[in-house]
């Protein structure tokens, strides 16, 4: 009998990448015995509606140069290279028809993302076609996780997993900010990424 294979896929914006998803991404890798993490940087994220999301190629770079590290890591190019909106039930559909049948998918993702799922395309298909993973973040305790998780369950059957992530008070809107302040980044993000915001002026 050959063996599962068991496939992470990390979504974001990634306006930068930082350690807070690159230490979820571990975690759940992990922690649900994953063989791979795919990271799909968005295309154009129906959500991100409050602030001009940065080029997707500049995103998918950065992306690159965070996971090098990390064999067990990938970043793909399916949300960026597609048309129209970004949405999660169209990546999980390319990957399902990608990968063998014997492939299990996962999705991980944020707190905060998950507090929004009910308004996410066909979310019912989205839990059918994975095991979706939701991640504490802080300010988001897991009390208020495990109850959205159990409206989720009522809603549609579905079981989502709450895992608890080592706390990193990270977030994207924060290290643009202190970009545009010309404060550090250090330490919040990889070096290489550092480097590249540096190099193009992003966030500047
Ligand atoms: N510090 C963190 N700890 C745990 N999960 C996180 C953290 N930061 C982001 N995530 C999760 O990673 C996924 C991608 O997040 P995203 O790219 O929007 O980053 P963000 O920091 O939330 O960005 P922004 O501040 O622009 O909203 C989401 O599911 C989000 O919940
Ligand atoms: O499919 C949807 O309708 C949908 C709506 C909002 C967010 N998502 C996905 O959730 C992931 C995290 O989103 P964000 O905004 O935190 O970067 C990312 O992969 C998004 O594409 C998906």
């Amino acid at each position: 009998m050959s063996k599962q294979n068991r496939v992470g896929i990390m979504g974001g914006t990634f306006d930068p990448i930082h350690y807070g998803h690159l230490v979820t991404a571990e975690a759940a890798r992990t922690y649900f015995n994953l063989d791979e993490v795919i990271f799909t940087p968005a295309g154009n994220p129906p959500h991100k509606k409050n602030y001009t999301v940065t080029p997707a190629e500049h995103r998918y770079l950065m992306t690159a140069l965070a996971i090098n590290s990390n064999p067990f890591f990938k970043v793909s190019r399916v949300e960026i290279d597609r048309t129209g909106y970004t949405y999660t039930i169209d990546t999980l559909r390319y990957f399902a028809r990608e990968y063998e049948k014997d492939t299990s998918l996962f999705f991980i993702s944020g707190a905060d993302a998950v507090l929004d799922i009910l308004t996410w395309k066909d979310v019912q298909e989205v839990l059918n076609m994975c095991t979706f993973i939701a991640a504490t973040r802080p300010g988001y305790p897991m009390e208020k996780l495990k109850q959205k998780l159990q409206e989720i369950k009522k809603l549609y059957g579905k079981e989502v997993y709450p895992m608890e992530v080592t706390g990193m008070d990270i977030s994207s809107t924060e290290i643009r900010r202190r970009v545009r302040e010309k404060l550090s980044i250090k330490y919040l993000l990889p070096e290489s990424v550092e480097m590249y915001i540096k190099k193009h002026g992003i966030y500047g």
